[in-house]
């Protein structure tokens, strides 16, 4: 199979999706489900697995990948949200899985797979935000870490907990944190294993809004906490979907290339807008920035 454009592994790394798919579809539970709407652009991707606080069961895994191929294929899409299900976001991977795949191989195979799952969803040109209700704990606040933005309700905790599992993230999520919160503060949040409160997100940046409290608790304060999202998204998500897409295109590459590679594929994404539709029906209507 030819390696994806956006993944981070290929067969010359040792990297077999087909065989740990294979694997982690033998422990089951829960879904990852995916609700598009073609109106508005914005998709809404729910970790669904409440009995155990959204842990990732391995099918969870693999529906996950599968979620985000369909998302890359998108191509009226502008914005995703990813939240949990039933008010809390994810407490990491399925221990019960993670004791059964605990061999080296196994662990090595499971961390490319999620690794690059999770850089690929990052890489959807896609504005994402992850909406932290409850807590995200260990592989959870490392899936906080593969959206654009973070919004947190007042109850939300996101903790890195791995050192407490004797571990460190193994979904990318110590390498993304360094680009979000610096070095100083990501030594901080794994080496401490702090519980990251909204007060402390936001002061190190981790978090990017804290949602308002709605005084209807249940169900309706977490569809509040939703539209919430909805709204703060559509900031960046107005306009036509080509020029989003391009917008995360070349923000994609200078996050992530050296300088010059950079500018080259900033030029390539220039070039799919200038001159289209949205550029010439700002030019006729003489648009005024005021
Ligand atoms: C590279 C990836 C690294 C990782 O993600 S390692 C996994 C890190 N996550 C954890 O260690 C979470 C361990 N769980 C907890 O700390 C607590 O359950 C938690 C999330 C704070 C919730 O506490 P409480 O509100 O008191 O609820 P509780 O403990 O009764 O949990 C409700 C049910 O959910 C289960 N659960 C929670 N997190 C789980 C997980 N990660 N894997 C498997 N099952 C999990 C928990 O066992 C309990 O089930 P049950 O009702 O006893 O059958």
């Amino acid at each position: 199979m030819l390696p994806r454009q956006n993944s981070v592994y290929s067969a010359s790394h040792g990297f077999q999706p087909e065989e740990i798919k294979e694997k982690l579809s033998a422990f089951p539970g829960g879904s990852v489900d995916l609700l598009k709407q073609e109106e508005s652009g914005l998709a809404v991707l729910t970790i669904n697995n409440p009995s155990r606080m959204n842990a990732f069961s391995g099918s969870m895994m693999v529906e996950l990948e599968e979620r985000v191929a369909q998302l890359e294929t998108w191509t009226q899409g502008k914005g995703l949200i990813v939240r949990g299900a039933s008010g809390t976001f994810c407490s990491g991977s399925d221990l019960n899985a993670v004791r059964a795949i605990s061999n080296p191989q196994d662990g090595m195979k499971m961390c490319m797979f999620m690794q690059d799952a999770l850089t690929r969803l990052l890489r959807l040109p896609l504005v994402s935000v992850a909406l932290v209700e409850g807590r995200a704990l260990g592989g959870g606040a490392e899936l906080t870490t593969a959206c654009d933005f973070r919004l947190v309700t007042r109850d939300s905790v996101i903790q890195f907990v791995h050192k407490h599992m004797g571990l460190v993230p193994g979904w990318g999520g110590a390498a993304r944190l360094v680009h979000i919160v610096g070095g100083r503060h990501a030594l901080r949040l794994l080496g401490g294993a702090l519980k990251v409160d909204p007060e402390l997100g936001l002061q190190m940046g981790l978090a990017d809004g804290l949602l308002e409290e709605v005084p209807d608790a249940g169900g309706a304060e977490r569809d509040a906490a939703l539209r919430q999202a909805e709204d703060w998204l559509s900031s960046y998500t107005k306009g036509p979907a080509q020029v989003v897409q391009a917008t995360k295109r070349a923000v994609v590459s200078g996050r992530e290339l050296p300088l010059t590679e950079a500018l080259r594929a900033e030029k390539e994404v220039f070039g799919t807008v200038w001159g289209g539709p949205a550029n010439l029906r700002a030019l006729a209507s003489k648009t005024k920035h005021k």
